[in-house]
């Protein structure tokens, strides 16, 4: 006998509603019916376990069919069923209710809003694919009865006796015109595998399993081994080179959380490494958009979190806020910071191994995050331009007596690029200074987070000041040159450089020191570094032109001759000696280039 009814809801019709909210993700239809399958599945597991359930289980696992001919698409499963009575409970009324609240709370929000991907929306999905649905069911617990239910979106349903031989239920969706693509196997297969790879259940499609119901997150650490890891990974980006470590996250309270964290190979352009992370609920696939549950910078790492206590069905300035997510966040921070520290402690050789693929990560870590920093400050590694690691503490130790000024400041020097500022680093060298190598695209933020948490140190370019002014020292030096000829001297490589924005200054070096240096001041660089990362609103420095100091040294005797040469020659020595240190940062090109090759051929004639 055929019972008609109506569905009690105060809004007339409301799936043309969802189906217009929902526009961009009907997708998800396909992970909603199959996770309400494997649910069905697990608790007939759980009913059997316990003893409620004495009969078979049979093969059990969750069957997707597409007939492009019918137009249908049909979702088996052999889980506990419903009777009719239970389908007028689940379906009409609490399904029914849940998508009338869906409605009810986002009717007014705009289409672009971003939780809608990731609202649970349930059963009542496939109308966003279907005209017609219809539920053929046989319940565990009633051997001789199945129902039929069929309804077409509108608020009327109808439900009948059916014929069904076996346990379980049957979503048979009759695909609606405007989604006909959904009768495409190969779009379907797509959409298992983003969402339904890892579901606890075996699925079924075009007579393959498609899952892998076991992934290694959800067991414990001590059963895996390194290879297994390993594995999963390459599962995971089939096309990404092994990872470095990993960490395996599992918590059940306060809140619960599973899952493992990768560290990849940071290639430089880590932004397109982002959205690697896969969020999963009882491991069903959510979303690769994990900002906001996980803290900005780990963003940076591979894997794949499941937690049932992320809330999915609110909007993101509510997850931001949400206690849940803040303690998650705090967690996973945590975990990571514990494991990097690990490893450092019990395997330094391989901390430095991976410095160069894990530095970027643990700078941006302590850029952002306080507490990161608080632990990252005990392994953060300098690496010096012999090649040799040191930590915050062993670096001080190593450069406190040479490298204080006479005001007591710490002034740790550091070079972006060894080679081109050869001349620079080997003066510091000289002097017995140790000079950094800091040149990854993070460090010139980093350098800045370090002055201000170390007390009484500053971080000096080693080209920003000729090599007796980076650290100054209570040693005055003489000069061999009175004040009038230091001032003749000054006038002469002003006229011979002729550019404002090369600021000559005559002051006394060692003899052995080059005739004139040139550097850019290390607040000048930074101010224009920051103007091309786009910080600190410095944005009209990037287009001012760099203002140079030019160091000439007094004490050197070429200095001491252009003074006494006959006038014509003393510019030409001058631009000579100019363009030498020009050259030795590789900064002489163009006409300037040609003109002291050509110059240096005269001299050398002359000789
Ligand atoms: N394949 C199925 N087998 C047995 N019962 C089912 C099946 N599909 C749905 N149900 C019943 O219908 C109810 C409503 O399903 P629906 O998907 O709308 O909501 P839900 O699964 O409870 O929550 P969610 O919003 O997370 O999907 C389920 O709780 C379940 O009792």
């Amino acid at each position: 006998m055929e019972e008609r009814g109506n569905i009690s809801i105060h809004t007339e019709n409301i799936f043309p509603i969802i189906k217009k909210f929902l526009y961009s993700d009907h997708e998800i239809f396909l992970r909603e019916l199959v996770s309400n399958a494997v649910d069905a599945t697990q608790k007939m597991k759980r009913l059997s376990a316990i003893g409620e359930y004495k009969g078979d289980l049979g093969e059990l696992k969750v069957v997707v069919k597409v007939d492009k001919d019918a137009k249908t698409i049909v979702i088996s499963d052999n889980g506990i069923g419903m009777t009719a009575e239970e389908i007028k409970k689940y379906i009409n009324q609490i399904a029914f209710s849940g998508a009338t609240e869906f409605v009810e709370r986002y009717k007014d929000a705009g289409e672009q809003n971003q939780i809608i991907g990731q609202f649970g929306l349930g059963f009542y999905s496939a109308f966003m694919v279907a005209d017609r649905v219809e539920i053929i069911t046989k319940s565990y617990k009633d051997e001789t009865e199945s129902a039929h239910w069929t309804c077409d979106g509108s608020t009327e349903f109808a439900i009948a006796p059916a014929h069904k031989e076996d346990r379980g239920t049957k979503v048979i969706l009759n695909v609606a015109s405007d989604s006909e693509e959904f009768l495409e196997p190969a779009r379907i297969r797509t959409i298992l595998d983003k969402y339904c790879k890892f579901l606890p259940v075996p699925v079924e499609f075009e007579g393959e399993i498609i899952n892998n119901p076991n992934p290694i997150w959800t067991k414990q650490p001590s059963e895996l081994t390194d290879e297994d890891y390993k594995n999963f990974y390459k599962e995971l980006y089939p096309f990404s080179e092994a990872p470095l470590f990993w960490i395996h996250l599992n918590v059940d309270y306060p809140f619960n959380l599973t899952g493992i964290l990768y560290f990849p190979k940071l290639k430089n352009d880590f932004e397109i490494q982002r959205n690697k992370i896969q969020l999963y609920s009882k491991q069903v696939f959510i979303t690769d958009e994990v900002k906001d549950v996980v803290p900005e910078f780990l963003m940076l790492l591979h894997g794949v979190i499941d937690s049932p206590d992320i809330p999915l069905n609110v909007s993101r300035s509510f997850l931001q806020a949400d206690s849940n997510v803040k303690k998650i966040n705090t967690y996973i921070t945590k975990k990571v910071a514990d494991k990097l520290s690990d490893i450092f402690k019990k395997d330094r050789e391989t901390f430095e191994k991976n410095w160069d693929d894990i530095n970027v990560f643990i700078k941006y870590g302590m850029l952002s995050d306080d507490k990161f920093y608080e632990k990252a400050k005990d392994f953060v590694l300098l690496q010096n331009t012999e090649g040799k690691y040191h930590t915050l503490e062993e670096y001080k130790a190593l450069t406190q007596a040479n490298q204080t000024d006479k005001n007591g400041q710490l002034v740790l020097l550091y070079t972006t690029d060894a080679d081109k500022q050869h001349a620079f680093v080997e003066a510091a060298q000289n002097r017995s200074y140790d000079v950094l190598q800091l040149d990854s695209i993070i460090d010139s933020h980093f350098i800045g987070m370090l002055e201000q948490k170390l007390e009484k140190t500053s971080l000096k370019r080693v080209d920003s000041e000729t090599i007796g002014k980076l650290i100054e020292k209570d040693e005055a030096k003489d000069s061999v040159l009175n004040d009038t000829e230091k001032e003749d001297l000054k006038k002469i490589y002003e006229t011979a450089i002729n550019n404002q924005n090369m600021q000559v200054e005559v002051a006394p070096m060692a003899p052995d020191d080059a005739p004139v240096i040139i550097t850019l001041p290390e607040f000048m660089r930074r101010m224009k570094d920051m103007s091309k990362t786009g910080g600190g609103g410095m944005m009209f420095m990037g287009n001012m032109p760099d203002t140079y100091n030019v160091t000439v040294n007094a004490n050197h005797s070429i200095n001491q001759r252009i003074l006494k040469a006959k006038d014509d020659n003393k510019e030409r020595i001058a631009r000579q000696a100019f363009d030498l240190a020009l050259l030795s940062q590789n900064m002489l090109s163009g006409s300037a280039l040609t003109a002291f090759v050509k110059r240096s051929v005269d001299l050398i004639d002359k000789e």
